[in-house]
């Protein structure tokens, strides 16, 4: 059994390493429920296909193997293991640099099987054990084992080459012969494609190092012929960027095309463009995307739950070689940019000493100002990030409700609270909000309502998350955080405060949603967040909302409001 730290996923801005004790393969965790949406995809990977990549304008030997026959040893698995006899082993390769095989694995995991790079995120020895197993199933080969150095060079070039995909995509196809080659390009061999691209024009690694490891990789896990074609697109590529003649980007045209343009100039969604350019302007939209296409830091919360402190927190990171700075917002909170790895590797999140935690959902605690002997009740709690650490201030004193639909999710929730010694205030209930209301006669001091949302202020974070979310969503989301705000409401007491908050940036499921609320709801008022969050944070209509251009941390939202006598 293996120690997976979990990136919860649709957290958003409360984005959360949570331990689990977990192995890949178990039948209920995510990656196995991942295996099994992936694994029909892998036998039509793995067998017979014909390469379409007739011309490529690059001239090199590939044109020669473009219509060659795929072949597969035949001692690779095709099928899910569970239940299956033990497969023989394969043999060690160690031509292929495990970083590399490891990377090009995930990002087809990641690609054909929906949201799941947040395991992936940074991961703490131990997991490359089940990647490689991936590794081995996938590719038919094994490599020697990943390293603290391999990594890191899996996290920054599978983040990297997913948030740069729409782009990369672009100097890809623009070195296709045409698009039905780009589009019918098989999966393993586009994701070695985009590293190449990615390390190339992204990262400016040494250029003819890039393409030896990624023919390399082609030819071993695909076929020589594969090899060969990855050698002369990369080769392409370097050329032209060596004379500063990469395909261009236009940007230009009526709004839609001009949307387009900068979609692939940032590597974003046409709709995100178009909605961000329409609500915050050209400027702010291109900030935000170059904010998002950056590598993530992250916060820690020293877990005074258990009598820690920032300083407690500062001296084990000092002692660990981890850069950071505490935060300039609230106290027990330390950023780091880098040494993660070190952090989970030393075991503080498996002991409970600090969580991880985004300093803009630390701020909507701050927001809901918990009070020991306070009765508080978190509408949508689950995997907790808020509910402990609302939980740490109540200082034994008070209850906290802690419901959720996602009784998987809850179940990590009490979990994490028994190891943050929080347990004892915390009440874990598992119910669909809107039911769950209907008939409660029970009235709460303070109600959190943490709503499901787009997640659209945790892009930095949650690098595949632009590509899994669709503008269809967005209406179906503000139907559902209507509705959820309409239950919550009734569980406030006269006197007593709802507090609702979203890590979104999107006015349609922050501001709008209280205002539509606010018109049916006469008996609530806005309480201005100004007491509780430092002014930078507070918008004119008293709302909190956190900026990632501006504030340097994800982008969140809350309202507090209260319900008259
Ligand atoms: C943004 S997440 C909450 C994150 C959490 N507050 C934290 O800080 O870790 C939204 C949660 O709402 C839950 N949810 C969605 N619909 C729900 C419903 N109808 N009733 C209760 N919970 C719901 C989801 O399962 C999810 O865990």
């Amino acid at each position: 059994m293996g120690v997976q730290i979990v990136a919860e996923v649709s957290t958003g801005n409360s984005v959360q390493f949570l331990i689990q004790k977990t192995m890949m393969q178990t039948s209920n965790s995510p990656a196995s429920s991942f295996r099994h949406t992936i694994m029909p995809s892998l036998p039509q990977l793995l067998s017979g296909r014909i390469l379409h990549f007739a011309k490529l304008s690059a001239t090199s030997s590939y044109e020669s193997h473009s219509t060659e026959k795929v072949k597969f040893p035949k001692k690779i698995s095709r099928k899910p293991d569970s239940g299956s006899p033990p497969r023989k082993t394969q043999k060690l390769n160690l031509e292929v640099s495990p970083h590399r095989a490891v990377s090009a694995v995930r990002l087809m995991r990641i690609e054909l099987g929906g949201a799941f790079a947040d395991l992936l995120n940074e991961q703490g020895k131990g997991s490359g054990d089940n990647e490689m197993g991936y590794v081995e199933r996938t590719l038919g080969f094994r490599t020697r084992h990943l390293e603290d150095r391999d990594l890191r060079l899996v996290t920054e070039i599978v983040g990297g080459t997913i948030r740069w995909r729409r782009y990369l995509d672009h100097l890809i196809l623009s070195l296709c012969h045409d698009e039905s080659t780009f589009r019918s390009m098989e999966p393993l061999l586009l994701q070695i494609l985009r590293i190449g691209f990615y390390e190339i024009t992204k990262l400016d690694m040494p250029p003819y190092a890039v393409v030896d490891e990624n023919v390399r990789l082609a030819k071993v896990a695909l076929r020589p012929g594969a090899g060969n074609l990855v050698n002369g697109i990369l080769r392409k590529l370097i050329v032209l960027k060596e004379s500063d003649s990469l395909p261009a980007v236009k940007v230009d045209g009526d709004d839609r095309q001009q949307a387009r343009g900068l979609a692939t100039l940032y590597s974003h969604p046409v709709w995100m463009v178009r909605r961000w350019t329409k609500y915050f302007g050209w400027d702010e939209a291109i900030k935000l995307m170059t904010w998002n296409n950056s590598s993530p830091s992250f916060s820690l919360r020293a877990n005074t739950g258990k009598g820690l402190t920032g300083a407690d927190l500062v001296s084990r990171l000092k002692m660990l070689k981890v850069p950071h700075e505490p935060s300039l917002y609230l106290d027990d909170f330390v950023r780091i940019k880098t040494g993660m790895q070190n952090v989970i590797q030393a075991g503080l999140l498996k002991e409970g000493f600090c969580a991880v935690q985004d300093e803009s959902a630390g701020l909507v605690v701050s927001i809901v100002d918990p009070q020991p002997g306070e009765n508080i009740i978190d509408c949508c709690a689950a995997p907790g990030g808020k509910t402990l650490f609302m939980a740490s201030c109540l200082n034994g004193q008070g209850t906290l409700f802690a419901v959720d639909i996602n009784e998987g999710r809850l179940r990590i929730l009490k979990e994490t609270a028994k190891l943050h010694q929080v347990i004892d205030v915390i009440s874990t209930i598992h119910a669909d909000l809107r039911t769950f209301s209907t008939d409660k006669v029970v009235e709460w001091d303070k109600v959190l309502l943490d709503a499901p949302c787009s997640g659209l202020g945790v892009l930095s974070k949650r690098a595949d998350l632009r590509w899994n979310r669709k503008q269809e969503d967005m209406e179906q989301l503000k139907h559902l955080q209507d509705e959820l705000l309409d239950s919550a409401s009734r569980l406030v007491k006269p006197g007593g405060v709802l507090i609702y908050s979203t890590c979104s940036i999107d006015p349609e499921e922050n501001e709008e949603r209280i205002e539509a609320f606010l018109l049916s709801h006469p008996e609530f008022d806005i309480d201005p967040v100004n007491r509780y969050v430092p002014e930078d944070f507070v918008t004119t209509r008293g709302f909190y909302m956190s900026n990632p251009v501006k504030h340097e941390l994800d982008g969140a939202f809350a309202a507090r409001l209260v319900r008259s006598q």
